[in-house]
């Protein structure tokens, strides 16, 4: 094992942290191991008449461990295209006067939670628009003063920041709740994962908030994404938006509550529960796609993440317009800024030009819509792998998949895993809601006179690459091996379907 010294500034970004800890243990045995490098040429020194030659060895290695470290140190830290890497980071918070564009929702959110500091009680709040459309920015840039202007007036005011997308249940998205406050305040979390009610969870939630806050905000990222297991029950999302902005009409939460609920789908409302409506009933804020130019203000105004001159000049239009393309994503831009940057420090160059540009750009395009796939929820992944399926193994040709027959192979796989069961119609959801990561495109087809109308689904990704996305790390992977027997279900299900 090779020592590695690490200058004190890097020991001290990385205090507290386990890869600190790790390294100063190696920190420490490369000290044994000069210590131990040092005795051995004392005592050899000490050995003149026969070991001239051991003392040249000893320090020979000496010397010879010292050229490869400095030749590693070297190489890590001379060539670097960034100044501030973080700063091009997607989850990093920025300052308020690198924001771009955005004053309108600025403005909107201020006067919203504004009543906060004058000890009244801020609406609920619906920020929507696509994503990287600065949503999360926003509410946080706001939320932020907000928590410092009242600790200068001793009041508590909380921020409980959750992403719904990893969340599958209500119980899961009150337990992270319950979390993130803990966390906040470096409390116990206090109740257990597993095997309690949700409603404890609840309680614990409440009890925390009561104990420490005078007032709350919840963050609810990508709400529409918590949907819950059982297509035929009220979805989660509009069970948690009921409950949490009564709590305060129902003196569970003493304090101040708002709920802040950020989406990316414009008509999230409609599917919304009438009872969950009425007590969530949010202010309005529109978060619109950016074009060209307001991405590349974004980029500009963090061209200090890279050192002064490492930029050719045609770097920023060129991501800016490639973000444009795809649909005015700031997040999108802010990566292939910096995958440019990654890409021209992996070839040791010392300036970003526009072929990293492309060629990241490329790489993106390819890994894009797989890696999304890993970020699904349980239940769409497994739509996704049966309607992949039937993509894959289909001996017809064309390789559309008529969503009748992705139904019927959902439903064998999910007995297989003995995995819950949704509808025909949430299967069918599931499906479509790919289309808008563009591994899919859906048409309505129908079945001729008096036989109704059905989806088809045609993959524009190779479905056996998204299969092999979804399997890793899964339940489904107990389905390798079953190749054959999947061929052969899906198969079947073509022939009754096209038989009918
Ligand atoms: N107006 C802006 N000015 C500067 N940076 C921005 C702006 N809008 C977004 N960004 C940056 O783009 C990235 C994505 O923004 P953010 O997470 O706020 O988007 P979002 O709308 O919440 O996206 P999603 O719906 O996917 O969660 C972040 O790194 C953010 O700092």
């Amino acid at each position: 094992m090779v020592g590695i010294y690490m200058p004190p500034e890097c020991s001290k970004r990385m205090a507290g942290s386990d890869q600190g800890k790790t390294d100063q243990s190696t920190l420490g045995e490369e000290k044994t191991r000069s210590e131990k490098a040092e005795d051995e040429a004392e005592v050899a020194s000490e050995n003149v008449a026969s070991n001239s030659e051991s003392i040249s060895d000893a320090v020979y290695a000496g010397e010879n461990s010292q050229r490869t470290i400095q030749d590693m140190l070297d190489e890590e830290g001379g060539t670097s295209v960034f100044a501030n890497r973080d700063l091009v980071e997607p989850d990093t918070i920025i300052d308020e006067e690198r924001i771009v564009g955005r004053d309108e929702q600025l403005e909107s959110v201020v006067s919203f939670l504004k009543p906060t500091l004058q000890g009244n009680r801020p609406p609920n709040m619906l920020l929507y628009g696509p994503a990287g459309t600065g949503k999360s920015l926003i509410i946080g840039a706001v939320t932020q003063q907000i928590i410092e202007l009242c600790k200068s007036k001793d009041e508590h005011f909380g921020v409980v920041a959750i992403n719904c997308q990893p969340i599958n249940t209500l119980d899961q998205a009150v337990y992270e709740l319950v979390q993130t406050v803990a966390k906040n305040m470096g409390a116990e979390v206090g109740v257990p994962e597993t095997g309690v009610s949700t409603k404890r969870k609840y309680r614990r939630l409440y009890e925390l908030i009561n104990k420490n806050y005078d007032s709350v905000i919840f963050i609810l990222d990508e709400i529409d994404l918590l949907i819950g297991r059982r297509a035929n029950d009220e979805p989660a999302y509009s069970k948690l938006l009921y409950q949490l902005s009564r709590a305060s009409n129902t003196d569970e939460i003493e304090g101040r509550v708002s709920v802040a609920a950020l989406t990316n789908d414009p008509k999230f409302m409609e599917n919304i529960d009438g009872r969950a409506e009425s007590s969530f009933n949010p202010r309005d804020v529109y978060f619109p796609d950016y074009d060209a130019n307001q991405l590349r203000q974004i980029l500009k105004n963090r061209r200090d993440a890279f050192q002064p001159n490492a930029l050719e000049e045609d770097v920023i239009p060129l991501v800016a317009a490639f973000a444009a393309q795809s649909h005015g994503d700031a997040r999108k831009a802010i990566d292939l800024f910096r995958g440019a940057g990654d890409l021209a420090n992996e070839r040791g160059d010392e300036e970003v030009l526009e072929e990293h540009v492309r060629e990241s750009q490329e790489e993106i395009d390819k890994d894009r819509s797989l890696k999304l796939v890993e970020g699904l929820t349980t239940q769409k992944k497994i739509s996704l792998y049966a309607t992949a399926a039937v993509a894959r193994y289909s001996k017809r040709t064309g390789s559309s998949v008529p969503s009748p027959v992705g139904f019927k192979v959902y439903q064998w796989v999910t007995d297989e895993l003995d995995a819950d069961q949704m509808t025909r119609e949430t299967y069918v959801k599931y499906v479509k809601e790919l289309s808008t990561y563009g591994l899919i495109s859906t048409s309505r087809k129908s079945r001729g006179r008096g036989g109704g109308m059905y989806m088809e689904f045609t993959f524009t990704e190779d479905p056996t690459a998204i299969m092999d996305r979804i399997v890793k790390g899964t339940r489904l992977e107990t389905t390798d091996g079953q190749e054959e027997l999947l061929q052969s279900v899906v198969n079947a299900q073509l022939d009754e379907f096209h038989e009918m």
